[in-house]
């Protein structure tokens, strides 16, 4: 008698000959394809004196549509492809109350209806009766269709590991799907960028990846609680959903930097879409303030409050990271716009145009910006003249009209607005910009600034999702010119507690007082690290609600030393063990970029080879990485190292915070090295290992 094994197997090798057939079949097509496309250029060679214009476009058409239709089936080829490899990681069997019949139903990472049966042999998991799978457990469940909800029985919950074709294993669950499978998962070795959890999403993952009805939705989730996943699942469900609305190029992230952006660059195309543009918050800056203004970044910010430690410097940022300081920006922006035209009678042909006149035309044209609210006004009036007098104005005559009407605009420029906001606001101490540079704090609110009185070009009007990460960096300020930016849909997530400058970090509760009608949801359980190093981590940054995964591994040591020498020894030790372990990679977290700069020479002197990840590298790597919490901020790492976590570097909260994020950034193994005595933010007593 065949055992479940036996009769999925059977399956799986049914699954891979329909899939085998459908490609050869898409084969035949594409070669008859290639064939009549080559024989209508053939023709249209050789026919080409016999051919009058009106057939050759004809025939370009038709070739056109030949090749796009080959495209098409090109797409499907490969999407088919990958699925031969892995054609699905789940079974539910769900009977239907209304229906006495159960049907089982495998998932996937794409459907799969065979071309000549049209049986369907796999669900895409974004499909609307997939959601079964990641929602219940055996028993009654139910399930949206765009019919209305479908209640009924789920009978079975099956998973797979299918690879190349052949199945690893297979697995009844009747509860939720943590365990065995997702275990797995969070066991394997990191990959060389973030990987997709289409098999193990959980159920309140799901509910955030599924949500199509948030306009703004805030996810606020702990270290490791897959915020980052989560949002590009959602990404691709939406394609899913919308599909005939919505693309990847309609879609947006914002990220912290390249080498994020490289990290997280490969799950969309796992998931059988196409990459979505991707910008940083500078080079927006950039795009909207035009090259006219220089600023430092945020990366040159941090690293200068690390190094100087300077309280004023603090002071400015604060001050600017405040919902005031938004509300004080709007109402200067009144004040200039009462002042910003002063308007005198003026005398064309002699005859009288009044300043009323000027002044109602010119609030009339608010909505413009100021280079076209000045022509429109030139050209009102004008207008009016002509109409009220009956005369047809000479072109120097209009040019008078128009001189006069710019001669009544009294706006200063965006730098003395601003200065002007600080003297107005009596703050001139937040004015402080060094060698024409202006401070990282000052880039948004004068984007606001100019945005409420001039108003900016918006390079990104097309844009129909918009996706936020690492929001806890970003303050009121940045998010009240996203918000007029980008009115569309957008989801945000971060985590307060990993902010790299507490002097203007952002609460889920600051943003979603900024981004109107937004829904905030909050996920607790972390899934990146073990369970001994989240409890390491937590005591770093206590943080009652976190629920850590029951993954366990070695408990993280500190190792004290007495020098830099016996340190880097360590290290280079480290180092040596690592290479000869599965692990793929190993991050060694010095606390500023000068630090890390340092000790990536020391290595190499020491001859052990590392790559230094620096503000402008641009791609993710794995094997032996030196560089900061900062830039490992939203990556993760098989080993994280600490070189030194003595009480001399890690001191202040700033420091507190980046110590928590280097730690979280840790999978499977954690060792800290302290050039003398140990932190106060560690338990040490618990992990000296002198
Ligand atoms: N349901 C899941 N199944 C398998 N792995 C998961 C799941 N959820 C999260 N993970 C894993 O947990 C790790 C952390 O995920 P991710 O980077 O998305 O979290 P995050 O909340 O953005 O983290 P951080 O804020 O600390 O950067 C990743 O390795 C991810 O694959």
């Amino acid at each position: 008698m065949s055992t479940e094994k036996d009769l999925e197997s059977e399956r799986l090798m049914q699954c891979l000959a329909r899939i085998d057939s459908n490609l050869g079949a898409i084969g035949v097509r594409l070669t008859d394809y290639q064939r009549d496309i080559q024989a209508a250029h053939d023709h249209m060679w050789e026919a080409r004196r016999d051919m009058d214009h009106i057939d050759k476009i004809g025939m370009r058409q038709s070739i056109d549509q030949m090749m796009r239709s080959s495209d098409v089936l090109r797409a499907q080829a490969k999407k088919l492809e990958k699925l031969r490899k892995s054609p699905y990681f789940g079974r539910f069997d769900f009977r239907r109350t209304d229906r006495n019949e159960t049907a089982a139903h495998y998932i996937g990472i794409h459907d799969f209806r065979d071309d000549e049966t049209q049986e369907p042999w796999v669900y895409d998991w974004r499909a609307p009766v997939s959601s079964l799978f990641y929602d219940f457990e055996t028993g009654p469940a139910q399930y949206v269709a765009p019919s209305g909800t479908i209640p009924g029985d789920l009978l079975l919950k099956r998973q797979f590991r299918i690879r190349d074709g052949a199945m690893d294993f297979m697995l009844d669950v009747s509860v939720n799907i943590v365990d065995d499978v997702l275990q797995d998962a969070l066991a394997q070795a990191s990959d060389d960028g973030m990987k997709n959890i289409v098999a193990t999403i959980q159920r309140d993952q799901n509910a955030i990846i599924r949500d199509a009805d948030a306009h703004t939705l805030i996810i606020q989730g702990v270290a490791g609680s897959g915020k980052t996943s989560i949002a590009l699942h959602r990404i691709a469900f939406l394609l899913y959903r919308f599909k005939d609305t919505l693309t990847s190029s309609d879609i947006l992230i914002i990220s912290p930097n390249r080498v994020f952006a490289d990290y997280i660059g490969n799950v969309l195309p796992e998931l059988g879409e196409e990459t979505v543009p991707e910008i940083g918050m500078e080079t927006l800056a950039k795009q909207l303030l035009g090259s006219g203004i220089r600023f430092q970044t945020f990366f040159e910010q941090t690293a200068l409050l690390l190094e100087t430690d300077d309280e004023a410097m603090k002071a400015r940022i604060r001050a600017k990271a405040t919902q005031d300081f938004l509300r004080q920006i709007e109402s200067y922006a009144q004040h200039l716009e009462k002042t910003a035209f002063v308007a005198n009678d003026l005398t064309v042909r002699r005859r009288p145009l009044p300043g009323f006149v000027f002044d109602t035309t010119w609030n009339r044209l608010k909505h413009l910006d100021t280079a076209e609210r000045i022509v429109a006004t030139g050209n009102a009036m004008i207008e009016q003249f002509q109409q009220q007098y009956e005369i047809e104005l000479r072109k120097e005559e209009r040019a008078v009209v128009r001189s006069a009407v710019r001669g009544m605009v009294n706006r200063p420029t965006l730098r003395a607005a601003y200065k002007g906001l600080l003297d107005w606001i009596d703050r001139p101490d937040l004015f402080k910009p060094t060698g024409g540079k202006f401070e990282y704090a000052d880039v948004f609110p004068l984007i606001y600034l100019q945005m409420l009185t001039e108003g900016v070009e918006n390079p990104y009007a097309g844009v129909k999702h918009l996706l936020v990460d690492e929001m806890q960096d970003y303050t009121p300020a940045h998010y009240a010119v996203l918000a007029r930016l980008f009115p569309c849909r957008k989801t945000v997530l971060g985590d307060a507690t990993q902010s790299v400058n507490p002097y203007s970090a952002s609460t889920a509760e600051q943003i979603e007082s900024v981004l109107e009608g937004a829904w905030r949801v909050t996920l607790n359980k972390s899934y990146r690290s073990t369970w001994e190093i989240m409890e390491f981590a937590l005591k770093i940054s206590p943080n009652p609600d976190l629920v850590a995964m029951e993954r366990h591994g070695p408990v993280p040591d500190v190792r004290v030393v007495k020098t830099p020498q016996q340190a880097l020894a360590r290290i280079a030790a480290a180092v040596e063990e690592f290479h000869d372990s599965d692990h793929t990679s190993l991050a060694v977290l010095a606390k500023t970029q000068a630090q890390a700069k340092r000790l990536h020479k020391h290595l190499a002197e020491a001859g052990v080879q590392a790559r230094l990840l620096e503000e402008g590298s641009s791609g993710f790597s794995t094997g032996v990485i030196v560089c900061t919490p900062h830039l490992a901020k939203g990556l993760e790492f098989d080993r994280v190292m600490i070189p030194d976590v003595s009480a001399a570097v890690y001191a202040t909260e700033m420091d507190r915070n980046l110590l928590y994020v280097a730690c979280t950034r840790a999978m499977h193994r954690l060792s800290l090295i302290s050039v003398g005595a140990p932190s106060d933010f560690l338990d040490v007593k618990q992990h000296v290992n002198a």
